[in-house]
């Protein structure tokens, strides 16, 4: 069994690290695909007793099957969907590191919001192949890393707040977002990840070729990957922080 304190700032930053390698390769995997926007349409895919499209009916389906065995037992995952299938299989004691009231934020509708306007159309090709399910299914696997991801926020407030609880206590009695943020924050911390997934992106993505003449050619464009932890995951990272946090004394 995990015990409650082996959760550290270091250890979550270290998961943090291997996520960006989950989040990187899942988008490598969608961009082999064009836009293929009929996965998207509520009138295309036309699913008997089902009404949303080929994505909310891939999203429904995949995640009631891992509700059912038992993926989101673990404090670490965090479904899109409300309404899931109660797990049935016994399951392993996980740690319960996380303050119960705290816990529970959600900000599931912003992220698949920010995915489908915002990230998706930085780093796929108009176009349409036919392979919605594939489509569909990579774009699923990119939702739930990223989702991880901002969600481990709840994990780095925790240890920050384990941390230095005196610094923390008048800020959230006084309800001081602002304070709060700048606590959170480690802007040296944030650098180097830009860096890091900047980098990853190049190594993970180049086209590999025997003829050394073919190099700097990427699957997905590492300034996208910079940008996109810039712009959008670090960002909603930190706004689950503040939000953790503000609940950690109810
Ligand atoms: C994750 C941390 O907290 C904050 C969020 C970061 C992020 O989303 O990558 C990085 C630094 C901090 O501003 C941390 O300190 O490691």
């Amino acid at each position: 069994m995990v015990k409650a304190d082996e959760y550290t700032l270091e250890s979550v930053r270290e998961s943090l690290i291997r996520q960006e390698d989950t989040i990187i390769f899942s988008l490598i995997e969608r961009a082999r695909f064009p836009l293929n926007s009929p996965t998207y349409e509520r009138n295309y895919s036309s699913i008997p007793n089902f009404s949303g499209s080929l994505f909310d009916f891939i999203l429904h389906q995949t995640e009631d099957i891992q509700a059912k065995t038992g993926r989101y037992m673990n404090p670490e995952e965090n479904p899109y969907e409300e309404k899931l299938s109660p797990s049935i299989v016994s399951h392993y004691n996980f740690s319960q590191f996380l303050y119960p009231a705290a816990a529970s934020i959600n900000i599931n509708k912003k992220i698949r919001k920010v995915y489908f306007n915002n990230i998706l159309p930085l780093f796929i090709a108009f176009g349409n192949d036919g392979n919605y399910a594939q489509t569909a299914a990579n774009d699923l696997s990119i939702l739930q890393a990223i989702s991880k991801r901002i969600y481990y926020g709840k994990f780095v407030a925790e240890t920050k707040f384990r941390k230095s609880q005196c610094e923390y206590e008048p800020l959230i009695r006084a309800k001081d977002r602002k304070a709060l943020m700048n606590l959170l924050v480690d802007k040296r911390v944030e650098e180097i990840v830009l860096k890091r997934v900047e980098k990853k992106a190049m190594v993970f993505g180049e086209e590999v070729s025997i003829d050394s003449k073919i190099k700097g050619k990427y699957k997905v464009d590492p300034s996208i990957v910079y940008n996109l932890y810039n712009k959008w995951i670090i960002p909603m990272t930190k706004d689950i922080e503040v939000e953790y946090i503000l609940r950690r004394l109810d």
